[in-house]
């Protein structure tokens, strides 16, 4: 449960973070656009601005030679030379020479960005050599003769300018690297002959010392390389390019894009690259140089400039109220979308737990109903008229009716017998008073016009209204009712002969009485006592009487007719009641009953008695109910003092008592 909702509040918080970002992407991607753009254009400047200062700066450089070659000075002093040596030549030579080195050090210091000027006379011998270290011993002459720029530079015409690529140059002192730029034109007489070569050392770390630092510049970088892509640029701090290391290696993806064209710009990693071409041998045209000659393998030179590239981070970041901005919607939204999550979750949950308890109270009030319509007794509900509106499904089917037939249409009481009809009123205005309950034993009157012994207990249902309706549980009491006959039957038996006892007759009589007496026909009453039994118990034994006293009940039930209520009063003592029988009819009957059994020997067995068959015989009391009487009691002693007279008179008589 709880990792799924786990699981929902994640995506809920991604999905308002997709949503946001797709909204404020293309918002920001322009605006990186635009940084980009204007990025890319303020280097393009930059670039075309640095681009034109070095330029300018060549071209100072060259009208600087070529003005400085120009000196009659330098002109008379190679020619002079030239000349056949003579003490007066040495004189003018020694004189020049000293105006020289004092014009050379005056523009050493006038132009200040050269570090060193020097005269090559026509035979490659270096004549005069200023450098801006005065502190150093004059330099000693050194043969140019062999070397590329005197070979180059002896072979130009006036005018002319040999450029040599930078190269690294001493260091000066407090180990800053420098680097130079040779910059030679031959040296003519007026009339056109070749004198010799004046140099021009340039102090190339210094023209670009603001491409290899610049400051102002600090997240911009110049590249400039040879055509071969060597670096060109000195200094810069420790983690500059070295001067002559192949940009190729160093920052292969710069080199790639500049190599591939002579102007352009490229998109680096972290860079907007802008790129262009500076062939020193034609972008001079400023300046008053003619022809320019310089290594081949060296021009052009590739000027670039690489800014940092704008990333959208860095736009994000450019406006601290602008990303608080961004943070506080997108926290919003994803707070909003984690409870929407929560509410909705719970409000699902909520549900569920609903749905399952109404599935259980669904279920209860199945099981419930399943229990009132087949429970193991009948319910109904009546209402104040006693009509029913309820009842179930056992009720109904022990009346045999079907719930439309009855719910709503019928009155209780019209199921009840009318005999049992008097409890059930009685019980049912109880529960209408304020005693609110009631119960009744009644019988139900079934539609197949059986009954059936009920229990009813009824409550009232009230509430501040009022009686609502009375509810009630019914019992079946058939089963009680056959257990209480039972008991009953029991308790007026005689568990030996099997028939009825002093109560049986007792209740019998007080019904034969009764219609005796509504209807006059008389009834009598015979007392029996079997004679000697005594004797026979104790010579054959107490089973041996037993089986006489069962066989005397037998033999009487077959001497009377149905009505005739025959009963065992104790011991061997018998009475029988006649309805509807006169004290003839009576004598008759027990003289009859009385012959019988003394012709009816018992058969008990050779064991007991030789032929197995015991005579017995009993003395008989006869008298009549008197009319009044409405109890068995005198007509009882009136029988038996009959009996004792026959006793007397020497037992197996029957003898007529009437009062
Ligand atoms: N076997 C048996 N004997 C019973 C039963 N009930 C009573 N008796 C006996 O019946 C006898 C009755 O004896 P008595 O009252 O002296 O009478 P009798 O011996 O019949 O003498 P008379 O009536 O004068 O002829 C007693 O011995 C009782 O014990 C019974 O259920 N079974």
């Amino acid at each position: 449960m709880l990792t799924s909702l786990w699981a929902r509040l994640t995506w809920a918080g991604l999905f308002p973070v997709v949503l946001v970002t797709a909204l404020l992407y293309p918002i920001f991607n322009a605006q990186l656009d635009d940084r980009t753009a204007r990025a890319r254009g303020t280097a393009a400047t930059t670039l075309e601005a640095e681009y034109e200062r070095l330029r300018q700066a060549m071209n100072e450089s060259l009208n600087q030679v070529l003005v400085t070659v120009e000196f009659p000075l330098l002109q008379r002093y190679l020619d002079t030379v030239q000349q056949t040596q003579s003490p007066a030549h040495e004189v003018a030579l020694q004189r020049d020479l000293e105006q020289m080195d004092a014009l050379f050090r005056s523009l050493l210091t006038h132009f200040g960005r050269y570090t060193r000027l020097a005269l090559i006379d026509q035979a490659g011998r270096e004549r005069l050599s200023a450098t801006t270290i005065p502190m150093l011993p004059p330099p000693p002459k050194v043969d140019h003769a062999d070397t590329a720029l005197f070979e180059e530079a002896t072979a130009l015409q006036p005018g002319d300018l040999y450029i040599s690529p930078p190269r690294l140059g001493a260091a000066d002192g407090d180990e800053t690297v420098t680097a130079a730029i040779d910059i030679a034109t031959p040296v003519f007489t007026p009339s056109g002959r070749r004198l010799g070569v004046l140099l021009f050392t340039l102090d190339w770390s210094r023209l670009t010392a603001h491409l290899a630092d610049p400051h102002e510049h600090s997240d911009t970088q110049f590249l400039l390389t040879d055509a071969r892509g060597s670096w060109l640029l000195a200094g810069g701090g420790e983690r500059a390019i070295p001067f002559g290391s192949a940009l190729a290696t160093e920052w292969p993806a710069a080199w790639q894009a500049m190599a591939a064209s002579p102007r352009g710009e490229a998109k680096l990693d972290k860079h907007l690259l802008g790129f262009h071409t500076h062939d020193v041998r034609i972008h001079h045209y400023q300046s008053q140089a003619g022809m320019i000659v310089s290594d081949p393998d060296t021009q052009p030179w590739r000027l670039g400039i690489a800014a940092p590239r704008p990333t959208l981070m860095k736009v994000l970041m450019e406006s601290r109220g602008q990303l608080m901005a961004i943070v506080l919607v997108y926290l919003l939204s994803i707070t909003v979308a984690a409870l929407w999550t929560f509410g909705h979750y719970r409000q699902r949950s909520l549900r569920q737990s609903a749905l399952l308890l109404s599935r259980q109270a669904r279920q209860y009030a199945g099981e419930v109903q399943d229990l009132y319509e087949n429970a193991p007794c009948g319910y109904h509900s009546l209402d104040s008229a006693g009509r029913v509106v309820k009842m179930n499904r056992t009720e109904l089917d022990w009346l045999g009716y079907r719930a439309d037939e009855i719910i709503g249409r019928r009155l209780y009481r019209d199921f009840i017998t009318p005999g049992s009809r008097d409890a059930f009123d009685a019980a049912f205005q109880q529960v209408l008073s304020d005693a609110r309950e009631g119960a009744a034993e009644c019988e139900l009157l079934c539609r197949d016009g059986t009954t059936l012994p009920v229990a009813i207990q009824a409550t009232a249902q009230v509430t501040a209204a009022g009686f609502q309706y009375s509810r009630a549980t019914v019992f079946d009491l058939r089963e009680r009712k056959r257990l209480e006959a039972s008991l009953e039957r029991q308790a007026m038996t005689d568990p030996l002969t099997g028939l009825g006892n002093r109560r049986y007759l007792e209740d019998q009589a007080a019904m034969e009485i009764a219609r005796a007496q509504r209807s006059g026909a008389p009834l009598s009453l015979i007392a029996i006592d079997l004679d000697h039994f005594k004797y026979i118990n104790d010579t054959h034994g107490h089973d041996v009487g037993d089986l006489v006293l069962q066989a005397f009940a037998g033999t009487a039930r077959q001497q009377l007719r149905n009505g005739d209520v025959l009963c065992r009063m104790g011991g061997e003592e018998f009475a029988i009641l006649l309805p509807d029988t006169t004290r003839e009819q009576a004598m008759k009957v027990a003289e009859r009953l009385r012959q019988t059994i003394a012709g009816t020997p018992v058969q008990v067995g050779e064991e007991v008695i030789a032929g197995g068959r015991l005579a017995y015989s009993a003395s008989l009391g006869v008298t009549l109910v008197s009319a009044g009487e409405s109890s068995l009691k005198p007509a009882i002693k009136r029988a038996d003092r009959g009996l004792y007279a026959a006793k007397a008179a020497g037992r197996n008589r029957t003898q007529w008592h009437a009062g």
